[in-house]
């Protein structure tokens, strides 16, 4: 099945060349092609460039695109949207005075979520969890990573990573999996955090290797949760079943937890939300892409990443939703690129460069997605008609988007 699209106003983030991330100044570039067609062959982009050139290929599928917009699918590289149920009541304890922390302490938060996911099954969870990717997939999210987390017992966490695996094999979207068991310390293990570390390392990592189920390890590393020494332990273990790291940290302090996961080759830092200078350092010359989650600042009330001094060191960012029921009850990456450029004062052409190709890197995919390039896979939004790109994060909250398509599939 081949499909044509033409009279494309403005074809977006078109790469010759396969590029894998972009950095620094590289980030105010976003290369483009005005009135140009694009051609898919199944899976897979094949040609492009102007209109003046197109005569003569013909096309299962002809799409006008007239006065619209083309572009990769967002690279959503940061979510955890296997979970049960949702969290709207701690949402009203918080609005009515509540903190996070407060929700966390008096056993609801994660631990709240993990309750709910091991008392439901796994078909249900399934079930809940492809109403979110549908949703996601329909506002333009081509390729996704999710995280288990929500389990904090073998069994539930096997569970999430089972769901995870049921997905990546019914759907078209780009799924790739990651294993957060120590997301939070079970109530169980409350006097015993070693315990429960042992139990992730000696019960759990084997058997996920065993089932291949995951092909990231990520940690929850902040004061209440896991330390520098917990988080040690637990990439090591990971990186032993060849999981790469991949973990959360200074969503609300900063004590050495990026240069621990840059000494470890984590593919990605992410929250990143406080920062100081020896984060920014740790950054300089390593291959981890820090990631900023806008929609959580947004939803939690706390500061957003600081993205504008982290691109003007010469760094990379990556945008991703971190679509959770706790702190971003929404999977929309078209929100995420305007709030990026409305809270953290990127130009549109840092934004998405940071929600396509530089989140494709955050999951190791960017040889095959996030640009515009022959031979990667074919996963494209086709707007409506819009007067420029800077017009997709201008208007906020309405949705652009009128087409999606997922490896070649009009989803
Ligand atoms: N911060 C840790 N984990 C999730 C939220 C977890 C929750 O509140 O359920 C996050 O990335 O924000
Ligand atoms: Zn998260």
């Amino acid at each position: 099945m081949t499909i044509l699209i033409t009279n494309i106003k403005e074809l977006l983030q078109v790469r010759d060349e396969t590029i894998l991330k972009v950095s620094g100044l590289q980030m105010k570039e976003l290369p483009t092609i005005k009135n140009a067609y694009l051609l898919i062959d199944n899976d897979t982009i094949v040609d492009y460039g102007e209109m003046s050139v197109v005569t003569g290929i013909n096309a299962d599928q002809i799409i006008d695109a007239s006065g619209k917009l083309v572009l990769p699918t967002w690279c959503d590289s940061h979510t955890h949207i296997v979970y049960a149920s949702d969290r709207s009541q701690e949402f009203v304890d918080r609005i009515n005075g509540l903190s996070y922390e407060d929700i966390a302490n008096r056993g609801g938060g994660i631990l709240n979520s993990a309750k709910t996911l091991q008392d439901t099954s796994e078909d249900d969870l399934y079930n809940q969890s492809v109403a979110r990717l549908k949703a996601v997939m329909s506002l333009g999210t081509g390729a996704i990573e999710i995280k288990s987390g929500y389990g904090l017992t073998p069994e539930a966490e096997f569970k999430m990573l089972r769901v995870i695996k049921r997905l990546k094999k019914d759907f078209p979207i780009k799924v790739k999996a990651t294993f957060l068991g120590a997301h939070a310390l079970p109530i169980a293990f409350k006097d015993n955090k070693q315990g429960y570390l042992d139990q992730i390392i000696n019960d759990m990592l084997p058997q996920i290797a065993k089932e291949n189920l995951a092909q990231y390890i990520d940690v929850f590393c902040e004061k209440g949760y896991f330390d520098l020494d917990d988080t040690a332990q637990i990439l090591k273990a990971g990186q032993e079943y060849n999981l790469t790291p991949k973990i959360h940290v200074n969503q609300f302090n900063a004590f050495g937890g990026i240069a621990l996961a840059v000494k470890h080759q984590a593919i990605s830092v992410d929250h990143l939300e406080e920062l100081n200078n020896e984060d920014i350092i740790a950054l300089k010359d390593s291959n981890t892409m820090p990631v900023a989650l806008p929609s959580c600042s947004y939803f939690l009330s706390i500061p957003y990443t600081p993205g504008r001094q982290l691109i003007d060191a010469g760094l990379p960012l990556a945008l991703a939703t971190d679509y959770n029921p706790g702190s971003t009850p929404s999977g929309n990456m078209n929100f995420v690129v305007s709030t990026a450029c409305i809270k953290m004062k990127l130009t549109p052409e840092e934004a998405i460069n940071a929600a396509t190709i530089n989140g494709a890197y955050a999951m190791g995919i960017s040889n095959q997605y996030g640009s515009i390039t022959k031979g990667k896979k074919a996963n494209v939004i086709i707007t409506k008609p819009v007067s420029s790109y800077n017009y997709l994060p201008y208007a906020f909250g309405d949705n652009h988007i009128e087409t999606v398509i997922i490896n070649g599939e009009i989803i």
